[in-house]
């Protein structure tokens, strides 16, 4: 028998040498040869900053290193989930004791029960809890499990909220699709797109109205729980409490997603920091990025007697060869176990800290802004009307000076500091920013702000 014909050459003969193919720069010239736009995910691209992508190598801490060897204080905390900080040990450890028991098996494993259970504890209205492996299935999932449930076919979202890339929920979608300034997504049939209302985000007249012309043909409303895909624009009081009773009265059920806030801005979700005060609760939640710890898990979950409508108890079906991975849960469950009073307080100390540094310094460049806060989730609005007024739609966040944004964040990243590479999204602290970390954010603002400041907007 010859040997097999594959053996490697070129970028991909260097797996675990990067510098091989030189660095950010040549790793990301081989990327375009190969993945469209040199990315798996879009947001990564620094599309609307421009430059080359830091290639990450390792991260520990606060602290991710790039393929040119150089250390950055991480803001981007894996778009969310690693709220204690990278290579957590206790994470590590589960994660390794699980994958040495076997990655894979295809049948009910213990630890889906005890994640599901975790989910449970913290947030009441998670009576049942059907783990996937990305925010996108749970979203998409839940969007058919409502209308499973109701029989109905339409959906109401808010502009620049964002929810994966399911198809219907594209339309004036946040996060890469704003960041991009696309409208929605080629690919989307205009059939899909026709059951999507989409109304402007804190606008209750707008819902009132969507349910008052269609609302026996709306099977839901789903609005990410506090935004913070448009920047962070947090729903004014009694927003959601709104939602859930304009939902009720219709017949229609509320899809909270907390796919970004889920156990990061508190032990239970934005539903922890504001449902649960008020008495209130959705009819189904998505849960993603912290529960998995940085593996791929994420949840829908909901009322037993709706979510009792998923196969094989019920009709709706959903399935996944990998849901409930047992490596995946196991690094979910190490984190939310670790994710105690402590991380919370710390959590919330390093964005309230930090975020009012960042605001004095653009205040000291002469830069008009308005940091906005959801909990611990917090981004820049610039411009003199986000400062007057603040933002609380997709309109006031696309109408920012976004053209400061660029400037500042590459003179941040030359200071040693990895920003969300788009104003459209929001910045990630972690328990383990620490003073150290803290302090070589802080003094890199100075320089960066300088820079927001010079910025003019592009002829
Ligand atoms: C609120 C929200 N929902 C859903 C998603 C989709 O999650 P995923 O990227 O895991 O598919 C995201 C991801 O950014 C999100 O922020
Ligand atoms: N806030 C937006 C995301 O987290 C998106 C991550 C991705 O699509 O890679």
């Amino acid at each position: 028998m010859t040997a097999p014909t594959h053996a490697q050459s070129g970028p991909t003969a260097a797996a675990g040498a990067p510098a091989d193919v030189g660095g950010n720069d040549g790793l990301f010239t081989a990327a375009q040869g190969v993945l469209p736009g040199g990315v798996n995910s879009p947001v990564r691209a620094y599309g609307s900053v421009g430059g080359t992508p830091r290639f990450l190598v390792s991260a520990r801490g606060p602290y991710v290193t790039d393929a040119d060897g150089r250390e950055y204080v991480d803001l981007v905390s894996s778009w969310g989930p690693a709220i204690l900080g990278h290579a957590h040990p206790a994470v590590v450890d589960a994660v390794q004791q699980a994958a040495a028991r076997g990655l894979s098996f295809g049948a009910p494993t213990p630890g889906e029960t005890a994640l599901a259970e975790e989910i449970r504890r913290r947030v009441l209205a998670a009576e049942r809890v059907r783990l996937v492996s990305t925010g996108t299935e749970a979203t998409m999932t839940a969007v058919r499990l409502a209308r499973g449930i109701t029989g109905r076919e339409l959906i109401v979202k808010f502009a620049g909220c964002y929810h994966g890339h399911v198809d219907s929920l594209l339309a004036q979608a946040g996060s890469g699709v704003a960041t991009l300034a696309l409208p929605g997504s080629a690919g989307v049939t205009a059939a899909i797109a026709a059951e999507t209302i989409v109304v402007p985000y804190n606008d209750l007249a707008a819902v009132e109205a969507a349910f008052a012309e269609r609302g026996d043909r709306i099977a839901a409303v789903i609005t990410e729980a506090a935004p913070a895909n448009m920047g962070v624009v947090p729903p004014l009081p009694g927003f959601n409490a709104a939602l859930s009773r304009i939902a009720r009265e219709h017949g229609a059920l509320l899809i909270q997603d907390e796919v970004l806030t889920g156990f990061r801005v508190g032990p239970g979700g934005w539903w922890g920091l504001e449902g649960r005060l008020e008495g209130w609760a959705p009819d189904l939640l998505t849960f993603g990025k912290v529960v998995g710890g940085g593996l791929p898990v994420a949840a829908i979950a909901g009322r037993a007697e709706l979510m009792d409508h998923l196969a094989p108890s019920g009709p709706v079906y959903q399935a996944g060869t990998l849901s409930g991975n047992p490596v995946a849960t196991a690094a979910g469950l190490a984190t939310l176990q670790a994710a105690d009073a402590g991380v919370y307080a710390r959590l919330d100390a390093a964005a309230t800290a930090l975020s009012s540094q960042v605001s004095a310094a653009f205040t000291a460049a002469g830069v008009a802004h308005r940091v906005q806060h959801a909990g611990n989730l917090f981004s820049v609005m610039f411009g003199e009307a986000a400062a007057a007024d603040g933002v609380r739609d997709y309109a006031g966040a696309q109408a920012q000076d976004t053209f400061r944004y660029a400037p500042f964040f590459h003179a941040m990243l030359d200071q040693g500091v990895s920003l969300p590479p788009s104003v459209f999204e929001a910045w990630f602290v972690s328990a383990a920013h620490d003073d150290a970390a803290l302090d070589r954010i802080v003094a890199a603002l100075p320089a960066a702000t300088r820079a927001a400041a010079a910025a003019r907007p592009a002829r």
